[in-house]
């Protein structure tokens, strides 16, 4: 469990991380999500205690992590940096970092082969193709079989495979009761493998929230229904529950909470011709957008140049 109560990171003028406050529970995967920037890192780092809170805190199954008196056994993070000894062997790096925790050769040899990297542990991880280098550093994550797993950005740069492993990975940690937490700028990412969304922007906490939710909070789906009398046509589809929108003046009405073929049988019911009878879903792609849009850092600008004005 990760509880942040108000945690704050400032860097001079900035602020990476604004007051956030968020529960991060054992047994499911929370995804936390956020653009470019967002403060997803920095929150990472100051839950493994990387980083300073410039305000707040933040805690991990109760305790700061630094009071932990075996922090790996409580904690297993990959973060996006990495300091791996490229001469070394996986294998030593792993061995390593196991010795001087207390952790047996036994579970070194387990975590290689949790993460698929048996043929290749005795190679330099200098060497160690992207999607290596992060089965790797999953494996350290995992060294001191901890009740919680925190990972940063872990399907980047994986090929598909890759990215099915760790879907895979993440999905039986939780199903064994750990906490997971693993955040990620992909929305269509985490909309397959989290169940619960922590959502920040500008770090702010933008929504605390799980799939289906976000998607109904973003209008959810949405039937466009034209008609040559919209008026009649609101009457009779209105309803409890029922949303209906439309422009004066057009023959087109939105509706949401009611199914395309629903509101077909009741317009035929009342003797309404139909037009245009179309559903659309709300991609989680555009909730996510729609959430985050004042919150991106960095927008792309598209100049369009108007015909007969160009110099
Ligand atoms: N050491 C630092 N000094 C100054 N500013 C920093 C520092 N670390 C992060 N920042 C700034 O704080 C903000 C949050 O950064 P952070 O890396 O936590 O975001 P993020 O959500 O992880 O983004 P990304 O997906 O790009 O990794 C950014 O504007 C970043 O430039």
């Amino acid at each position: 469990m990760i509880e942040a109560q108000q945690l704050t990171k400032r860097y001079g003028e900035k602020t990476a991380v604004d007051q956030l406050d968020f529960v991060v529970k054992p047994g499911t995967v929370t995804g936390f999500l956020g653009p470019n920037g967002a403060g997803k890192s920095t929150t990472m780092r100051m839950i493994v205690g990387l980083d300073a809170p410039s305000g707040g805190s933040v805690s991990v199954n109760g305790k700061h992590y630094a009071r932990h008196t075996a922090p790996l056994q409580e904690v297993g993070a990959l973060l996006e940096a990495k300091s791996i000894h490229p001469g070394r062997s996986a294998f030593d790096h792993l061995m390593a970092q196991a010795h001087t925790h207390g952790i047996p050769r036994r579970r070194v040899e387990e975590v290689i082969e949790l993460t698929g990297l048996q043929s290749v542990a005795k190679k330099r991880a200098g060497a160690f193709s992207l999607g290596m280098g992060q089965r790797l550093g999953i494996a350290a994550a995992l060294l001191g079989d901890p009740a919680t797993i925190m990972l940063d950005e872990p399907v980047n740069g994986l090929d598909p495979e890759g990215v099915l492993w760790i879907r895979n990975l993440l999905t039986g940690l939780a199903a064994d009761g750990r906490t997971v937490f693993v955040s990620s700028h992909l929305m269509s990412e985490m909309a397959l493998v989290a169940d619960h969304l922590i959502i920040v922007g500008r770090g702010r906490l933008l929504a605390d929230t799980n799939v289906q939710d976000l998607i109904r909070q973003a209008g959810g789906d949405t039937v466009t229904v034209a008609s040559d009398n919209p008026a009649r046509l609101r009457e009779v589809l209105a309803g409890p529950g029922v949303e209906i929108t439309g422009e004066v003046g057009s023959e087109e009405l939105h509706v949401t909470g009611m199914s395309a073929r629903a509101i077909g049988f009741k317009a035929a019911e009342h003797g309404i011709p139909l037009f245009e009878l179309s559903s659309r879903t709300v991609s989680l792609e555009q909730a996510f957008m729609d959430l985050t849009r004042d919150a991106v850092e960095y927008h792309a600008t598209t100049t369009v140049e108007t015909p007969g004005r160009a110099a």
